[in-house]
């Protein structure tokens, strides 16, 4: 259980020849939910996107499952929620079609649908709570709803790994609370997450570790950092797990 899914080390990143990512080394191992945290702007989807190889990094290296990014071509073990991606966009999906098109790459396009490629569309659209508005389209739902059907949709690949990129952000509160539980199901049957978030509300208990992006580094890797604002409550112990010379509300903004 404590294979290294993702190894970043000593990851060098930027745009246009400007570094946003100086140098991050980050393992995530088998059955972990890590959560990204930093300010705005701070390198976070970045971060997740180096990993994926979805922008080139310019220095050191990523390891996803113990094979050289270059050489890694077992996508279908990862499943990879874009941020603010719209699921409507105008298209008259149904939610189940969206959700479906989450096995095309294990299924392979020329193959029609099986039977276990519609047990695992139902058992997605269970896990987020959307079973019930399966043949309604996209477009028909709320933001959060939308949201919730990308993520059925990379759960119904059956990955091994889940990364996402700020899931819950303007998202209601029903949908955090079902993002929540599928987190949790997804990861009691072997699963491993990496997420970036701003605010974790319903999934800090589902989080297993957090990194905070400061800098073009990581100053912070270990247990979920308090939320800011809590520092000011009264019974607050001062028992710090980040830097001293931090500013606060560096992960909650
Ligand atoms: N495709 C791109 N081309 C050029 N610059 C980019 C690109 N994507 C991001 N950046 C810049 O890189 C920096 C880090 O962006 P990134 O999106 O990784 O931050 P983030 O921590 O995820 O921010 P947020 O919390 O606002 O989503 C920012 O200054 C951003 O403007």
């Amino acid at each position: 259980m404590t294979s290294p899914v993702i190894t970043v080390e000593h990851g060098v990143v930027g745009y246009d020849g400007r570094p946003v990512l100086r140098d991050v080394s980050l393992t995530v191992t088998a059955g972990e939910v890590v959560a990204v945290l930093g300010a705005n702007g701070s390198g976070k989807s970045t971060l997740i996107r180096a990993v994926l190889g979805l922008v080139p990094i310019s220095a050191g290296s990523v390891t996803l499952f113990d094979r050289p990014l270059r050489r890694f071509r077992q996508w279908a073990r990862i499943g990879y929620v874009p941020q603010r991606l719209g699921a409507g966009g105008g298209v008259p999906a149904t939610v189940r079609e969206v959700v479906a098109s989450g096995r095309l790459a294990r299924r392979g396009i020329l193959r029609p649908p099986g039977r276990a490629d519609r047990a695992a569309v139902d058992a997605a659209l269970v896990a987020v709570g959307l079973a019930d508005r399966a043949g309604d389209p996209v477009s028909t739902l709320s933001g959060g709803q939308q949201q919730r059907t990308l993520i059925a949709r990379a759960l119904a690949g059956q990955p091994e790994l889940l990364v996402l990129d700020e899931p819950t952000a303007g998202v209601d509160a029903a949908s955090q609370e079902a993002f929540a539980n599928a987190l949790r199901d997804f990861v009691a049957d072997g699963g491993t997450v990496l997420l970036v978030a701003h605010e974790l509300g319903p999934l800090r208990p589902v989080i297993s570790r957090a990194v905070v992006v400061h800098e073009g580094g990581i100053c912070h890797d270990g247990a979920v950092p308090d939320p800011a604002g809590h520092h000011a409550e009264p019974d607050h112990d001062h028992v710090h797990p980040h830097g001293p010379d931090e500013p606060a509300g560096l992960w909650s903004n």
